[in-house]
């Protein structure tokens, strides 16, 4: 399963204060408990801080190191977390392809999907067929009817109540909340751009630690930012180390 690099001694010396305390995390039990999951925020992004370079379209900033990175996170948390803006834009895989990594070592992955509007023969339900990776959950408003068609085959549907403004929103706790009921004591939110702006400038208690790779480009104004609506106050415990061309940095929100 493995597609990357393993990371050196000193890679890992490196992150090691930045993921879930007790590494590697499989017992996906059900209520298992009610105390939310550490919850890592991590992406890649330009000089400029831009995630992909239009609405819609997948754009590879990580280079092979920081890849690598990526996978060896994924290793180490129980689910991976993805707006389904992503899902449709990217069609991931979201799966762990760590150097070593079975299919016991996968991460859950995790759509955020209020309008059940992702299908259900992306790359990551292939990859369900294949082995290499786990049913995703997709989470989906209460009611929505548009759900009843997803959850046949190698997707589960979990249902959650949406505070309904313009868009369903879930908040974030109870997203979190029902995660750890089924489970999941670690989580890794990687985007796209309206949840990481969504959890920078409101849910930031929620976060645990923040890693983000820096790409040594620029996307331009047309690309898509990962910007908080509002000003966010500097990280804490950061430090900073190269990955291949991009710089890594990690670090904790003031609560
Ligand atoms: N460079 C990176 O690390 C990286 C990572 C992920 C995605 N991306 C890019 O980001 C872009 C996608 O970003 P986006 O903002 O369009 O989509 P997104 O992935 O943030 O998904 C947005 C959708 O998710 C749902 N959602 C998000 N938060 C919710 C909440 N609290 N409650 C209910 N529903 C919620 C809504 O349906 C919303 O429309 C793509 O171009 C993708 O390639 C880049
Ligand atoms: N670390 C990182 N570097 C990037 O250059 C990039 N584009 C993403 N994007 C994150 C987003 O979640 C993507 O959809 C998955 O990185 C794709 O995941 P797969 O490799 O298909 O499993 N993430």
């Amino acid at each position: 399963m493995s597609e990357t690099l393993s990371l050196s001694s000193e890679d890992l010396a490196f992150l090691g204060p930045y993921i879930p305390p007790s590494g590697p995390q499989h017992s996906q039990e059900p209520n298992a408990s009610s105390k939310l999951p550490f919850t890592s925020l991590t992406y890649a992004c330009s000089l400029d801080g831009r995630i992909s370079l239009a609405p819609g379209t997948r754009t590879a900033l990580s280079g092979p190191e920081s890849k690598s990175l990526t996978h060896y996170l994924r290793l180490h948390h129980d689910a991976i977390l993805v707006g389904v803006g992503t899902a449709i834009a990217d069609n991931p895989s979201l799966n762990c392809r760590y150097p070593g990594a079975a299919l016991e070592d996968q991460p859950r992955p995790v759509i955020v999907d209020p309008r059940a509007r992702w299908g259900r023969d992306g790359e990551v339900v292939r990859l369900v067929g294949e082995g290499k990776g786990l049913e995703p959950w997709v989470l989906v408003g209460k009611g929505v009817k548009e759900a009843a068609g997803l959850g046949s085959g190698r997707v589960e549907v979990l249902t959650l109540d949406a505070a309904m403004a313009e868009s369903p929103h879930f908040a974030w706790r109870d997203v979190l909340k029902s995660l750890a009921m089924r489970g999941i004591r670690s989580v890794m939110i990687e985007g796209g751009a309206s949840v990481i702006n969504d959890l920078l400038a409101n849910e930031r208690d929620l976060i645990d630690a923040v890693i983000v790779t820096v790409a040594p480009t620029w996307l331009g104004e047309g690309a898509v930012a990962a910007s908080p609506a509002k000003s966010v106050a500097a990280m804490t415990d950061v430090k900073w180390r190269q990955f291949g061309a991009d710089a890594v940095v990690c670090g904790r929100l003031p609560k």
